[in-house]
């Protein structure tokens, strides 16, 4: 078994779509970045891609590379998919946090677990996902951004 942790921040911003999970969330402000800036995924990825020590994301996409501009982060979780496949590895299970003072996650939260475990061929019921506000302190306090944590164990596949 391997554990991997993962960790992400995304500055919010006027004129972008807020994106978590894979779920566009109706909101006046989205996440800026390179990709589609899904803050809960990128944590996720690095998560999965630390455990099988594969490095990080920004090495496999970089953000210099316009062939991920814009991309949707399910994308590119369904390549990391393809990457822990090849070297033998399957998903555990799943634990991630999104750390922000609004909007309210919950309502959204089933959409974002099936659209992750999809993109992993793994059971939901082993992949959590939760949210928390940091009560208005910090940067996520003062909705300036959205971080997001991960952690994930890997077994491999015989
Ligand atoms: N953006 C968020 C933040 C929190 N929640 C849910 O509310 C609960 C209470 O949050 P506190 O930060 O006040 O402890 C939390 O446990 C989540 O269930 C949310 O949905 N969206
Ligand atoms: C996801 C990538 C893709 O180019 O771009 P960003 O959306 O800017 O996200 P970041 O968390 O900075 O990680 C870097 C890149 O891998």
């Amino acid at each position: 078994m391997r554990v991997g942790m993962g960790y992400d921040v995304h500055r919010l911003t006027e004129d972008r779509d807020l994106i978590l999970g894979g779920v566009k969330i109706p909101w006046e402000k989205g996440l800026l970045g390179h990709s589609d800036a899904d803050v809960l995924i990128h944590a996720i990825m690095d998560a999965l891609l630390g455990a099988a020590a594969l490095g990080d994301i920004g090495q496999h996409f970089p953000d210099t590379d316009p062939a991920y501009e814009g991309i949707s982060s399910v994308k590119l979780l369904e390549h990391v998919a393809a990457l822990l496949d090849e070297k033998g590895y399957g998903v555990g299970n799943i634990d991630a946090v999104i750390i922000a003072q609004k909007p309210k996650m919950a309502p959204h939260i089933p959409q974002m677990r099936a659209n992750i475990a999809r993109a992993l061929h793994m059971d939901e019921e082993c992949l959590n996902i939760k949210a928390t506000t940091e009560e208005k302190l910090g940067f996520t306090g003062r909705e300036e951004g959205i971080a997001s944590q991960a952690v994930c164990l890997l077994y491999k596949k015989k």
